[in-house]
C-alpha cells in the first residue's frame, strides 16, 4: 500500500497532521474538493485583532480567537458542520470553522459576484507567542513563508492575521519571498480588537476569508476596510481610522461593497511554469535613511558604513537632494563605489521619482538607482530579498532592483531595449503588460499590442499572438502604416499564422496605407498556399489591383515567368486583361517567343473560359481600358512547340 493509499484509507485525519504530512494533506484536499468546500489556512501571528486589555494596555491574548469566533453565527455554521460530518474530515474541532452559506438578499448578490456556491472551511494555525507587530522580525517573516509553503497544496488560500503597525513591511517582504505564487495570501488585522462591540476586525476577517477562499488572486495582498490592495503597494497612513491603509500609486485590486468588484486588469497574472517556493533567506544589512535639511555628512557616513549593503534614501519631492552639498554627495558616491546599493525614493506619499531637477540628477551621478513609485517598505524588503540571493553578481542585483518583480513598481518600459525579433521577448512583454494600474495598462497595451502582434506575425510565433489576443482584440489592428499581422504573415509565408489569424478575427479585406491587402502581399511574395487560403476565405483583388493586373501579366509573360503568371491567376486575375498598350499577356508571350508561358496561358485561359461568367471576369470587362481585344485561343504554328496545355501543372 502506498503512503497516499494508506492515508486515503484512514477514516480520520487531523489538521495538525495535515500541516505536517503530505499524504494527509492530499487526502483532505481530495475530500473537501468533492464536498464543494474550499479551505483557507488562517495563520494568526497576533496584532490588535486578537488583543485584550491587560493592566489598561492592549496585548495579544493566546488561545482565545477560535473559540470567540465559534460563538458568532456569522463566522461559524455548527449545523452545517454536524450535518455534513465536517469534523470527521477535518478532525480538528478546536481549530476548524466553517462560514455559513449566504442567505439574505444582499448576500445572494454577493454570491452572484463570485458565481459559485462553495462553503469556506477555515483552519487556524496560531503562533506562540502572539506578537504585537512592532515585535515582528525577519525571522517571523521566514516562519510565515515556510508555513505557507508547507501547507500550500492543502489550501485554496491563506489569511495572515497581523498587527497593522508593520503589516506593510511583512506584506512587501512576503510578496518577494513567495516566488511563483498561484494562490491568494491575504494579510488583515484591525484597529479595534474583534472582541469589542465596535470592531473593524469582523468585517476585515470576513472579507479576507471570502477572497482567499473564493477568488484566485495569486498575490500577497492586504485586505482592510472593504478593499483589497497589492501588499507591496500599501502603507499605514492613519492611526485612528478604520481606513488605516492607503495604496497611493496603485488602485485597489478589489472592492467589497454590496457587489464584489475585482479589477482583473490590475491583478497580477501568473506568468510562470515554475513551482511555487518560498525564499526565506533575507539580508539584514539594509536600512532606511530619511533626508532632512541640515543632515550632516558624518550622519550619512556612519549610516553607510559596512556592513551596510543596501539603503533606501528617502529624498524630497521627485527624488531631490541638495546639489550644493558636495560633502553629502561625496559620501553617497563613495558608498555606491564601494558596492552599496542605494535606492532613491520620495518622501511624498504619492508619485514617482524622476530626473526633472538638477537636484535630482546629482543623485543619479552619485550612483543611486531610482525607486520609481515604490513605497519605502517595498524597497527595503526588495533590497533584503535581492541582496540575499546567492550566486548573483552585483550588476545583476542592481538590475533586479530596477525591475518590476511583483507589481511593486510601475514597469519601466521606456528604458527597456526592444528587440522585437526575439519571440521570448514578445511573450514576456505580452504577459507582463498585465502588471500595473488599469489606465496605465490600457495606454501601454494600446500602444504596444499592434506592433507586437505584427512582430509576432513576422517570426511566425502563434503562441505570442495568442498571448496578445488574450489582452484584447488587437489582431486586426494595423501598425503606423496600417499593416495588420495578416499582411505581415502573408508576406512572410507563415501559413499557420495566417490560418490562426483568420480564425481569430483578422480581416482578409484590411488595407494598409498603400492600399495593399494581405492577398496582394501574398501575390507579391509569391506565397501560393497563402493565396489559396485567402481566396478560400473570400479575399479578392481590388478594382485598382485588377486594373494594373493586365500590365503586370504582360510583363510576366514577356519574361516567361510561369510562377508569376500562376500566382496572379490563383489570386483571381483575369488573364486576358489587356496591359497598358492593349496587348494581352498571351500575345506578349507569343511575340517574345516564350513558349512555356504561351502553353500555360492557353491552359489557364481555357479553364477560365468555363468560369468566365464569374464576378472577376465581369469586373475585368468593365475596366476602363480604351482598347479591348477579344482573345482568341492561341494556336502555336511552330513545329518546335511541344508544350501542351496540360504540361505546366499549378
Ligand atoms: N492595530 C494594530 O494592530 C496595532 C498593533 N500595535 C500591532 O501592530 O500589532
Amino acid at each position: 500500500m502506498t503512503s497516499l493509499a494508506r492515508a486515503l484509507s484512514n477514516s480520520k485525519t487531523s489538521d495538525a497532521e495535515c500541516l505536517d504530512s503530505l499524504p494527509n494533506a492530499m487526502r483532505n484536499c481530495t475530500l473537501h474538493g468533492s464536498r464543494r468546500e474550499v479551505r483557507v489556512l488562517v495563520i494568526n501571528t497576533g496584532g490588535t485583532i486578537g488583543m485584550k486589555s491587560h493592566n489598561d494596555v492592549l496585548s495579544p491574548e493566546s488561545n482565545a480567537f477560535v473559540e470567540g469566533l465559534r460563538k458568532l453565527t456569522t463566522f461559524h455554521d455548527e449545523q452545517y458542520a454536524q450535518d455534513t460530518g465536517l469534523y470527521e474530515f477535518y478532525d480538528t474541532p478546536d481549530k476548524t470553522l466553517v462560514l455559513p452559506n449566504p442567505s439574505s438578499h444582499a448576500e445572494e448578490r454577493f454570491k452572484r459576484s463570485y458565481k459559485d456556491n462553495k462553503q469556506v472551511v477555515y483552519t487556524f494555525l496560531e503562533y506562540s507567542p502572539l506578537l504585537d507587530s512592532s515585535n515582528m522580525s525577519t525571522e517571523d517573516w521566514g516562519k510565515i513563508g515556510k508555513d505557507i509553503e508547507k501547507n500550500y497544496e492543502c489550501y485554496n488560500g491563506f489569511v495572515i492575521l497581523h498587527g497593522t503597525d508593520t503589516m506593510a513591511y511583512t506584506a512587501s517582504a512576503l510578496s518577494f519571498m513567495c516566488e511563483h505564487l498561484g494562490k491568494p495570501v491575504i494579510l488583515t488585522g484591525s484597529q479595534v480588537p474583534i472582541y469589542e462591540m465596535r470592531s473593524d476586525g469582523r468585517d476585515n476577517l470576513m472579507g479576507a476569508l471570502l477572497i482567499a477562499g473564493l477568488f484566485v488572486i495569486p498575490e500577497v495582498c492586504v485586505y482592510f476596510r472593504n478593499k483589497l490592495y497589492r501588499g507591496n503597494r500599501v502603507t499605514k497612513v492613519d492611526t485612528g481610522s478604520f481606513n488605516a491603509f492607503a495604496s497611493p500609486n496603485l488602485p485597489p485590486l478589489a472592492k467589497m461593497d454590496v457587489d464584489i468588484t475585482v479589477n482583473w486588469d490590475t491583478v497580477w497574472r501568473a506568468n510562470t511554469s515554475t513551482k511555487f517556493r518560498v525564499r526565506t533567506e533575507l539580508n539584514r544589512n539594509v536600512g532606511l535613511l530619511r533626508l532632512f535639511p541640515g543632515i550632516t555628512a558624518a550622519t550619512v557616513r556612519s549610516f553607510l558604513q559596512p556592513p551596510m549593503e543596501g539603503v533606501v534614501l528617502e529624498t524630497y519631492g521627485t527624488g531631490n537632494a541638495p546639489d550644493n552639498r558636495a560633502d553629502l554627495l561625496a559620501e553617497l558616491k563613495e558608498a555606491t563605489d564601494r558596492g552599496v546599493i542605494i535606492i532613491n525614493t520620495t518622501q511624498c506619499l504619492r508619485g514617482t521619482v524622476s530626473k526633472v531637477y538638477a537636484t535630482g540628477e546629482v543623485l543619479y551621478k552619485a550612483g543611486l538607482l531610482p525607486g520609481v513609485d515604490m513605497t519605502p517598505e517595498a524597497v527595503l524588503s526588495k533590497l533584503s530579498y535581492v541582496l540575499a540571493i546567492e550566486g548573483l553578481d552585483h550588476q545583476t542585483k542592481k538590475k533586479m532592483m530596477a525591475q518590476n518583480l511583483r507589481g511593486e513598481m510601475m514597469a519601466d518600459l521606456a528604458g527597456a531595449k526592444l528587440d522585437l525579433s526575439d519571440s521570448r521577448f514578445i511573450q514576456v512583454i505580452a504577459k507582463s503588460l498585465s502588471i500595473s494600474c488599469k489606465e496605465e495598462l490600457e495606454a501601454i497595451r494600446d500602444a504596444l499590442a499592434p506592433p507586437l502582434a505584427c512582430a509576432a506575425a513576422k517570426i511566425g510565433d502563434v503562441e505570442a499572438l495568442e498571448s496578445i489576443r488574450e489582452m484584447g482584440s488587437y489582431l486586426s489592428v494595423g501598425d503606423y502604416d496600417g499593416r495588420t499581422p495578416l499582411h505581415i504573415a502573408a508576406c512572410e509565408g507563415h501559413l499557420k499564422v495566417v490560418q490562426y489569424l483568420l480564425e481569430h478575427g483578422s480581416s482578409v479585406h484590411s488595407r494598409d496605407r498603400y492600399g495593399d491587402t494581405p492577398l496582394s502581399n501574398a501575390v507579391r511574395f509569391r506565397r501560393k498556399d497563402i493565396v489559396r487560403l485567402l481566396r478560400k476565405t473570400g479575399a479578392h483583388l481590388s478594382r485598382e489591383q485588377l486594373a494594373v493586373s493586365g500590365t503586370e501579366l504582360c510583363s510576366l509573360a514577356a519574361h516567361g515567368d510561369l510562377d508569376g503568371l500562376q500566382i496572379w491567376h490563383l489570386a483571381g486575375a483575369v488573364l486576358n486583361t489587356p496591359g497598358y498598350d492593349g496587348q494581352s499577356a498571351l500575345s506578349v508571350a507569343t511575340g517574345a517567343g516564350k513558349l512555356e508561358a504561351v502553353a500555360l496561358l492557353n491552359r489557364l485561359l481555357s479553364a477560365e473560359d468555363q468560369t468566365r461568367e464569374g464576378s472577376y471576369a465581369s469586373q475585368a470587362r468593365s475596366l476602363p481600358f480604351p482598347e479591348r481585344r477579344h482573345r482568341l485561343p492561341f494556336q502555336c504554328s511552330s513545329e518546335s512547340c511541344r508544350f501542351s496545355a496540360s504540361s505546366a501543372p499549378l
